[in-house]
């Protein structure tokens, strides 16, 4: 009889997003991103970090203070990074799991990519208007969105 305990794919993926999220040099958000074909195939993953060449080092990683020192305008968002990241032409169908509701400017490139669903783990920043803006494009390109519901189970990676 075949083994019983085996992670379902929405843990699988969910599971490289929220690894992917440990690269991320932000100190106060990591996040991970995990694009999958219809067929459930990996396509890409990513993290949030500083532009190739921007040196983690040298860049801030502020929240406040003076804008062109803070974080905000250098980051690149872990969903981006996976966009950008695939070398492929198009992602029609692709899912996309993703530790954080994405902003409204990484929702342009999901839709332009094709890709039709989101999964997405925490919806912290739901009451800003990045986050209305996206689910305002989502909604009217009918890209659907969904929590993804922990079932608490617990896995001990050693690395
Ligand atoms: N969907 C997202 N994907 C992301 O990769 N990020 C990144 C940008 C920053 O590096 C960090 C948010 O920082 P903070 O404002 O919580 O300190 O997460 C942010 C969002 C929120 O829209
Ligand atoms: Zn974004």
């Amino acid at each position: 009889m075949k083994k019983q305990d085996y992670i379902t794919w929405d843990e699988y993926f969910m599971g490289i997003a929220i690894f992917s999220a440990e690269r991320s040099k932000d100190p106060s958000t990591s996040v991970g991103a995990c694009i999958v074909s219809e067929d459930n195939k990996i396509l890409s993953v990513g993290y949030n970090g500083m532009p190739i060449g921007c040196s983690d080092d040298e860049f801030s990683w502020e929240r406040e203070g003076n804008p062109l020192d803070t974080k905000y305008f250098y980051v690149c968002h872990a969903e981006m990074n996976a966009i950008l990241n695939y070398t492929g032409p198009y992602m029609k169908g692709a899912k996309l799991y993703v530790t954080l509701f994405p902003c409204n400017e990484c929702t342009k490139a999901i839709i332009q990519k094709g890709i039709s669903e989101i999964i997405y783990l925490s919806d912290k920043y739901a009451d800003t208007n990045a986050t209305r803006a996206a689910k305002k494009m989502l909604d009217a390109t009918g890209i659907t969105y969904r929590k993804y519901q922990p079932i608490n189970r617990e896995i001990t990676i050693s690395l």
